[in-house]
């Protein structure tokens, strides 16, 4: 039986000049969900994302986190619930990378240093390529590396929902299939803005799109991304074309330098 983790019913967000920033969104995630938000640029995915994550109250509607009322738990509780990488993190460049990561610890047991904590935070550092890096300050990391810091300290905190605001834009093609795979085999739930369409059919068990506030497709990636949607809401077109080497069909979103080509 699949256990609702996180539900959002109705819920919707207004500036404080009154223009509505998102709308009447509904869904659910449940355990082991990996649901990726994707939109064009002002679609309204961070707003939906923070209030999914109880870092802002909607203005209507409500979110439950397994079955509470999200605004109802202690900052505490959610704390031990949820992790967030936010796309604007800024991490305090003076700490050493351990220091940092293991602050991720911190809803759990204060600020106790116990040896079986520093365990967890270790397999951290090691499962995202960090490790040797542990004694490194923030402020001297690539973007790539802080990251990484950012993820492996939001795993250090053993959440049962993780939230990632376009968790790969620093990476690499290749580290950011790494860190993606990384994220799935944690096994929890995951919700994760992701602006690379081509990171959501592999990444994600099912897709919201957002347009304009508003939500307008919430299936599986292969249901969601059709053409005519794709083509909608970022004015691109999906190919789907046979591997040369693999049995299996490739998806390219033609992305084309001169949109004036389009309409
Ligand atoms: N506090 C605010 N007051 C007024 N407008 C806001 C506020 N916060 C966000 N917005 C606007 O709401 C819209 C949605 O913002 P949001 O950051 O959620 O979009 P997004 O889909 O995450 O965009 P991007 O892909 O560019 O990061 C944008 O037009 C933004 O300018």
């Amino acid at each position: 039986m699949s256990t609702v983790m996180l539900e959002a019913h109705d819920v919707g967000f207004r500036s404080l000049a009154g223009q509505s920033l998102v709308e009447d969104v509904s869904l659910r995630v449940e355990a082991g969900d990996r649901l990726a938000i994707i939109g064009p640029n002002g679609a309204g995915k961070t707003t939906l994302l923070r209030m999914l994550a109880g870092m802002v109250r909607p203005g209507l509607g409500e979110i439950r986190l397994g079955g509470r009322r999200l605004d109802h738990l202690a900052a505490i509780d959610r704390a031990r619930k949820i992790a967030v990488v936010g796309q604007s993190d800024q991490p305090d460049p003076r700490l050493a990378v351990i220091d940092y990561v293991e602050l991720g610890r911190v809803p759990h047991v204060g600020l106790r240093r116990r040896s079986e904590e520093r365990d967890i935070v270790v397999e951290a550092l090691k499962r995202t390529g960090m490790l040797k890096m542990l004694d490194r300050v923030i402020g001297s990391l690539s973007g790539g590396e802080r990251q990484r810091a950012q993820i492996a300290r939001a795993i250090a905190q053993e959440p049962k929902v993780l939230f990632l605001d376009e968790p790969t834009n620093h990476l690499d093609p290749r580290a950011r299939a790494e860190i993606l795979e990384l994220v799935a085999e944690l096994g929890v739930a995951v919700v994760a803005v992701l602006h690379d369409l081509s990171l959501v059919a592999p990444f994600a068990s099912r897709v919201a799109v957002m347009n304009g506030g508003r939500l307008v497709g919430l299936d599986s990636p292969a249901r969601t991304l059709t053409p005519a949607l794709v083509r909608e809401v970022f004015s691109v077109d999906v190919l789907r074309l046979p591997h040369p080497v693999e049995d299996r069909e490739l998806t390219i979103f033609d992305i084309p330098i001169r949109l004036s080509v389009y309409p």
